[in-house]
């Protein structure tokens, strides 16, 4: 795989502390770089692999395509940047401060610690037009799970990485088509009908589609099981989301996160880290491909 714990151990022995550090202070004063740090991991990897290609500016690049409009989070990436190249010049790439920093924000928000391997270098690619692998909130599980598979990931890794969702927020836009007129005589009959008016009244037909609302209802800013719970009693508010429940395979990974009876059981916080260290090694560049950028948001 390329990547190995303890890469910068001689040569930037800071880098965990500064990016901790930075990651935690961004938090304090907005909660929401957390989530937005989470998914804009997922992104990079899902493109070009875990480079940073995300991180870059310019007309026509990845952040510019439609899945990546809303990501959050830049600043805090450009912050320890700025403060890795102040104390190990040139060391440390962007690629690997978006891993570490998507860790920090699952223990920020009550998740698991795990160990990130780091020494991934910096992508020079970025282009809107690759963003088109990164799955959908309309997609089937059939498709969600090419697209995974495709990267090397199984469907217990689809399940648990998804389990993401249990920080952070969508716009009503990603799913407000659910509430109003899905099917010819109403709302998603997956949604549970007590909760259909309660999401409609959040998010208004013909309303304003850049709302926000939790995507784990009641938990949307702690690190826990209760988004698998929300599947099971039908209030996924992504599409893609509540299809996880109504596929067998797929199922089965969220009544073992539940902890159902007869089942072997999983630990939500122990397979995320297991997951996501697969995730973050998807396609990664090391030795002496790419480069260690000097600004996050542009190639050298
Ligand atoms: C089938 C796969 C997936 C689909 C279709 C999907 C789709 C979405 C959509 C539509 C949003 C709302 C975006 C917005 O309104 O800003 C979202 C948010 C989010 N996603 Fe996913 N996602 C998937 C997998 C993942 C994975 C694997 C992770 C991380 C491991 C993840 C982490 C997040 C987080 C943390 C948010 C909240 C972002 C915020 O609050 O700014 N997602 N996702
Ligand atoms: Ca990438
Ligand atoms: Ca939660």
């Amino acid at each position: 795989q390329g990547t190995r714990v303890g890469f910068y151990s001689s040569s930037c022995p800071q880098v965990e502390s500064i990016v901790k550090s930075v990651v935690q202070s961004h938090f304090k004063s907005d909660p929401t770089v957390a989530p937005g740090l989470l998914r804009m991991h997922f992104h990079d990897c899902f493109v070009q692999g875990c480079d940073g290609s995300i991180l870059i500016d310019g007309s026509n690049t990845e952040k510019t395509a439609p899945p990546n409009q809303l990501l959050r989070g830049y600043e805090v990436i450009d912050d320890a940047k700025i403060q890795l190249e102040a104390a190990c010049p040139g060391v440390v790439s962007c690629a690997d401060i978006l891993a570490l920093a998507a860790r920090d924000s699952v223990v920020e928000t009550g998740g698991a610690t795990w160990v990130v391997p780091t020494g991934r270098r910096d992508g020079t690619v970025s282009q809107a037009s690759d963003a088109g692998n990164l799955p959908g909130f309309r997609d089937t599980v059939d498709v969600q799970k090419q697209k995974f598979s495709a990267k090397g990931l199984n469907t217990q890794d689809l399940v648990t990485l998804v389990g993401g969702h249990t920080i952070g927020t969508t716009a009503c836009q990603f799913f407000s088509y659910r509430l109003y007129n899905f099917t010819s005589t109403g709302p998603d009959p997956s949604i549970e009908p007590s909760f259909v008016s309660q999401l409609q009244a959040l998010c208004p037909q013909n309303g304003d589609g850049s709302r926000r609302i939790g995507l784990d209802t009641g938990s949307a800013n702690r690190f826990d099981n209760s988004f698998f719970a929300n599947l099971r009693d039908g209030k996924g508010i992504l599409e893609s989301d509540q299809k996880l429940w109504t596929d067998d395979s797929t199922k089965t990974f969220v009544q073992r996160f539940l902890g159902i009876r007869g089942l072997l059981g999983l630990t939500f916080s122990v397979e995320f880290g297991k997951s996501m260290v697969k995730m973050s090694n998807i396609e990664v560049k090391t030795g002496t491909a790419g480069e260690i950028r000097k600004v996050c948001s542009k190639v050298n």
